[in-house]
Order: C-alpha cells, then sequence, then structure tokens
C-alpha cells in the first residue's frame, strides 16, 4: 500500500536511482594470502612461491567475505604467479563461482625484486642499513639492485615468459616502473571491461596493487610510500563514470575503497606488513 501523499513527497528509497547511480562501477582487489617467503621474510618479486598454510587459510577467507556480500563476478585477472593465482581459485571456490573466466598477465605480476629477490629482510638490513632497505622496499622511483642474465630470477631463463618480448622483461623495478608496466593493462583491458559493466576481480600482490590504488586515488608519490596492503583481504572500490573512486566511510585513508572484514583485525595487517624491516 502506497498513500497518495508518498507519489508527492517520495521517501529516499522511492527516488528513482538517478543515471549516475545506476552507472556506478564495482572492482574488487585482492592481494594473494601470505606466501612461504612472506613467512620466511624473503623479498619475493617475481619469485614463484606457494601460498603458506596460512595463506591458504587468508585465501579462503577473503572467498567467504566475499559470499557474505553477495558478490557476483563476471571475469577475473591475476598474474602468472602462483599465489595471486592459487588464491583467485581458493575465493572463486568460496564463491562457489568457479566457472568465472580468469585471465592471466605478466603486467600484474609483482614488481620485481632484482638481485634482493629470496633474500632475508631483515638479515638485509643488518648488512646494508633500515635506511637503505627503506628505500629499496617503498621509495617510488629507485630500484633495488639489478640482477644479471644469468640469474635463475631473470624472467628471461624462465618459459612462462616465453611469450614475453624480451626487452619487456625487468631485471630490477621500481614501483614507477611497475606501475608503467602495469597501466598497459589497465588502459587495455582492464579499465574497458568495468566500463562494459562486467563485475572484475583482481587477485594480485602488494606492489601491483599499490600502483593500481596510486593510480585509481591520484595518491602522490610521497604519500604512496607510506601505503601497505594487507594479504587476502579484499578491497571494493565504487568508481563513477570516469572511473573515479566514490569515497567509501569506512575507507582507510588515503584510499577511497573499504575492506572487507574486522577493520581493527586490517589495521593490525597492514601494521605487521610495514615492520617486516624493523
Ligand atoms: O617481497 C615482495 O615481493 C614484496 C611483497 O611480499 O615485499 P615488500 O612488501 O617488501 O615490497
Amino acid at each position: 500500500f502506497t498513500s497518495p501523499s508518498a507519489f508527492l513527497n517520495p521517501s529516499p528509497s522511492q527516488i528513482p536511482l538517478t543515471s549516475s547511480a545506476l552507472s556506478a562501477y564495482e572492482l574488487v582487489l585482492l592481494r594473494h594470502g601470505e606466501s612461504t617467503w612472506n613467512e620466511e621474510n624473503r623479498f619475493t618479486g617475481w619469485a614463484d612461491v606457494p601460498l603458506s598454510e596460512k595463506g591458504i587459510k587468508e585465501a579462503r577467507a577473503g572467498g567467504k567475505l566475499m559470499k557474505e556480500e553477495g558478490m557476483k563476478f563476471d571475469v577475473c585477472y591475476t598474474s602468472m604467479l602462483r599465489r595471486a593465482i592459487h588464491t583467485l581459485w581458493l575465493s572463486l571456490e568460496e564463491l562457489d563461482q568457479m566457472h568465472v573466466p580468469i585471465n592471466h598477465t605478466w603486467r600484474l605480476n609483482e614488481r620485481h625484486y632484482g638481485a634482493l629477490q629470496g633474500l632475508n629482510k631483515q638479515e638485509t638490513v643488518d648488512k646494508h642499513g633500515k635506511d637503505q632497505v627503506l628505500v629499496w622496499r617503498r621509495s617510488y622511483d629507485i630500484p633495488p639492485p639489478e640482477l644479471d642474465e644469468t640469474s635463475v630470477h631473470w624472467p628471461g631463463n624462465d618459459d612462462k615468459y616465453l611469450g614475453v618480448d624480451r626487452s619487456d622483461l625487468p631485471k630490477t623495478e621500481s614501483l614507477k616502473l611497475t606501475e608503467s608496466r602495469f597501466l598497459v593493462e589497465w588502459e587495455s583491458t582492464f579499465a574497458p571491461a568495468i566500463k562494459s559493466g562486467k563485475k572484475v576481480l583482481i587477485a594480485a600482490h602488494g606492489n601491483t596493487l599499490r600502483a593500481l590504488v596510486k593510480h585509481l586515488d591520484g595518491i602522490s608519490e610521497d604519500e604512496i610510500t607510506g601505503l601497505n596492503i594487507p594479504t587476502g583481504v579484499p578491497l571494493v572500490y565504487t568508481l563513477d563514470d570516469d572511473l573515479k573512486p566514490v569515497k567509501h566511510e569506512d575507507a582507510i585513508a588515503p584510499l577511497s575503497g573499504r575492506y572487507l572484514g574486522n577493520q581493527e583485525d586490517i589495521r593490525n595487517r597492514i601494521g605487521a606488513v610495514a615492520a617486516q624491516t624493523k
């Protein structure tokens, strides 16, 4: 029953959605669960290490949180690295959406950590000092030392990347270089998919997701150095017609998107990433 006056003075829930509300897009970002090298506190980059037991639980928990929100996806994008791929599989299993197409791209791989890959983060601090390691980990445009082409860590020696132009394969990367190679795929694939109305889930890595949120939220080069992303926690963005983020009231600055789950726990997990090099 609707009283006649309700037609004259509609309550907010009766006001038709505006076109901009109708065309709001949603994008979900998910960093992989803890890997065995996160657990051992080693620089990882493109090293293809598996999830730890804890990481498997985190990935499933991330999927459950998305299921509780009733999220449905049309397409997923992930990297060439098993910790992100496995996280995506486990979360899709929890969502009961394992049929959703998955696309892999090296452009979503973690930032390449150059000659630091495999080294223990704390031992590297003991050897080179905390400040130097912080520059390597979090400065925007200073890459870690380069490795050479004989290294097992050079992607040119890995069959997974046979289809990639060798001149694109990194020997080390700063966040700036990671951002520019990632943005190629954002512009050509992810943004058009979102704009076509598809619900997109991106399962990736700490530094590629830092590059992505820097781009979305227009975070400055200074501010991005202090931003850390926790493992296995879905980060949900609402985007307007121009794919600019609409700030959520639960967002943790400088992000506009909101993390799903217990907010205090999430803040602790963000702090733990920062504390990997004390
Ligand atoms: O080792 C790595 O590849 C990354 C992510 O785990 O670490 P950091 O947070 O130090 O950039």
